[in-house]
């Protein structure tokens, strides 16, 4: 079965602005509290006070950052004023901001998205205006959370979605009254009303690129906004230029992804019919490139037909999935073939298994492996929707656990490893706020514990697959690197490992498999966000000698 990718321009399995994701890691700030000032109805019977005037895509961008921002906090919140109207998006405007506004319409949606991966990808930005904008430091250090988020989306806005600026301040300030009170509108007022005048005359209290290195780190942090330790790190590896060029990246609008169950000659006529503007992958046989019309219509393109890819239920039923095409060159790294054993260590949620059991024609199994039973519930249910269950076993366990009580060898072991996530920062709006130097640490620990266990499992002259969505050397190479170090004679990977020149001799070249600009120095995959315009990803092959 061939398969099909997409590359829309926004997010569809990422869609980082609508999933309640996990909280970001709180800031100095203190946010013991969500304070709203208002009395929030205690049951759907006794609500519901529609607001009308105050711009619905703004109440719910606005509750819909407090929710990814707070996290625990928010739920906790929202618990101790009783259950009953929080499961769906209004119910949280609702208790959060006492009122509700009147239904999304699809461009509401469309902003809202635009808004809140906006706001949260451009945070430490919008925050230095902000803060530069307060009479002290001190009002924006204490500020309430929703008074914060209500003046990010208003700077997002103004700064960076270029919107009309009065219209901007009057929504803004309308939405802080309602919500809060009348105070805390006026303080929206000012600071916006300053912004605009010094956006006008192209003067925004921005950090100049000047002084030592670390000056110049935390300038650019907050120019690109990224934390100082990305922005340390990738000047380190890549130097400042390409350090920025990546930062532009990843604050660039988000792209997905793939899609499977049909040929692509199929797909491409479904999405003429929907006259839904697309292209062909210069990168990959089974994958077509959308940039609108996935979920919703950008209407600076030219697109005419009505109904979108979900709306026209082509992901529902199975017919093309979403997947970044740097994911699917790791999949032609693996190189599934009809009849193979193969395991895929960390599986789930399953885009990689599912696409490999797509290559194996009904014959031979992956074995797909994860700690995490609900990602992989959703493996399942992806896997019996592109009909490829009958060649997926799913295995719930520790792949540590698991590995240590296996006696069977496997033609192929893929270790997707948990890391950073550093090659896809464009795409999960939250994450370059959720991540630290620390975590990056564990990781590479939590990544050799499960490169050993995933290379106990393949059996001689069988194949493992070392990958990440990290763009970091040492996540990648760094990994391979002290794995043959460390296993020099009991994996067999090779006889005599003193220096890295010997990879050679136990890796294996990955320039069968993928396109030649895909092939690092070391033979390894590499995809760069810069070079390619695709997330970052990174994959190694070492063959057991037999
Ligand atoms: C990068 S994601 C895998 C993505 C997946 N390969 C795909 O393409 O959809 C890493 C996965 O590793 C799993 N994981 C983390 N630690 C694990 C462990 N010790 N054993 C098995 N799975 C683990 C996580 O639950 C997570 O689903």
């Amino acid at each position: 079965m061939a398969q099909v990718a997409f590359l829309p321009r926004i997010i569809v399995s990422a869609d980082t602005s609508k999933a309640p994701l996990k909280p970001l890691r709180r800031t100095q700030r203190s946010r013991t509290s969500i304070s709203t000032n208002k009395r929030v109805p205690r049951s759907p019977l006794q609500r519901t006070k529609l607001n009308v005037e105050v711009s619905p895509h703004r109440a719910v961008s606005a509750v819909r950052l407090m929710r990814i921002e707070l996290g625990g906090a928010f739920a906790d919140l929202l618990n101790e004023k009783g259950k009953g109207s929080g499961d769906n998006e209004m119910g949280y405007v609702e208790r959060t901001l006492g009122f509700c506004t009147k239904e999304l319409d699809d461009r509401d949606l469309r902003l809202v998205t635009d808004v809140v991966g906006g706001t949260i990808r451009w945070r430490r930005y919008l925050d230095h205006l902000i803060c530069s904008l307060c009479h002290e430091e001190s009002t924006f250090r204490h500020m309430e959370p929703l008074l914060l988020q209500i003046l990010r989306i208003g700077v997002y806005e103004i700064v960076k979605l270029d919107m009309p600026p009065y219209a901007v301040v009057d929504e803004n300030v309308r939405l802080a009254k309602v919500a809060l009170r009348p105070g805390a509108g006026n303080m929206v007022n000012g600071i916006l009303r300053k912004l605009v005048v010094l956006k006008e005359k192209n003067s925004l209290p921005l950090p100049i690129l000047e002084g030592d290195d670390r000056a110049q780190a935390r300038a650019l942090a907050t120019l690109h906004s990224h934390p100082v330790w990305m922005v340390r790190r990738w000047t380190k590896y890549r130097g400042q230029e390409e350090a920025i060029k990546l930062m532009v990246w990843n604050n660039s609008d988000p792209r997905a992804n793939v899609g499977r169950g049909v040929t692509r000659a199929d797909l491409v006529k479904q999405l003429n019919l929907l006259k839904v503007p697309h292209e062909i992958s210069l990168h990959l046989d089974d994958f077509i490139r959308m940039k609108t019309g996935l979920q919703y219509i950008d209407n600076n393109l030219s697109f005419s037909g009505g109904k979108t890819v979900i709306q026209a239920g082509l992901l529902k039923q199975g017919l093309c999935a979403v997947q970044d095409e740097s994911a699917g060159l790791v999949v032609s790294v693996v190189d599934a073939q009809p009849g193979e054993s193969i395991v895929d260590c960390c599986a789930a949620p399953g885009g990689k298994t599912v696409y490999m059991a797509s290559h194996m024609s009904g014959q031979g199994m992956v074995y797909a492996i994860d700690i995490n039973k609900g990602r992989l519930r959703i493996l399942r249910e992806t896997a019996k929707l592109h009909q490829v269950s009958s060649v997926i076993t799913t295995i719930h366990s520790d792949l540590r656990i698991f590995a240590d009580n296996e006696s069977a060898k496997y033609d192929k072991v893929l270790l997707d490893a948990p890391c950073s996530g550093l090659g896809v920062l464009s795409k999960r709006a939250d994450l370059r706020w959720n991540k630290s130097l620390e975590d990056l640490e564990e990781l590479k620990n939590l990544q050799d514990e499960l490169l050993d266990a995933a290379s106990l499992l393949v059996k001689p002259g069988g194949v493992l697959i070392y990958s990440t969505c990290s763009i970091d050397p040492e996540e990648n190479e760094e990994r391979v690197d002290t794995f043959l170090l460390r296993h020099p004679v009991r994996a067999a990977y090779a006889t005599q490992i003193i220096s890295p020149f010997l990879w050679n001799s136990v890796l294996n070249p990955v320039d069968r498999f993928v396109p030649p600009d895909f092939v690092s120095e070391c033979s390894f995959y590499f995809s760069d966000p810069v070079k390619h315009s695709l997330d970052g990803a990174f994959a190694a092959r070492l063959v057991r000698a037999l």
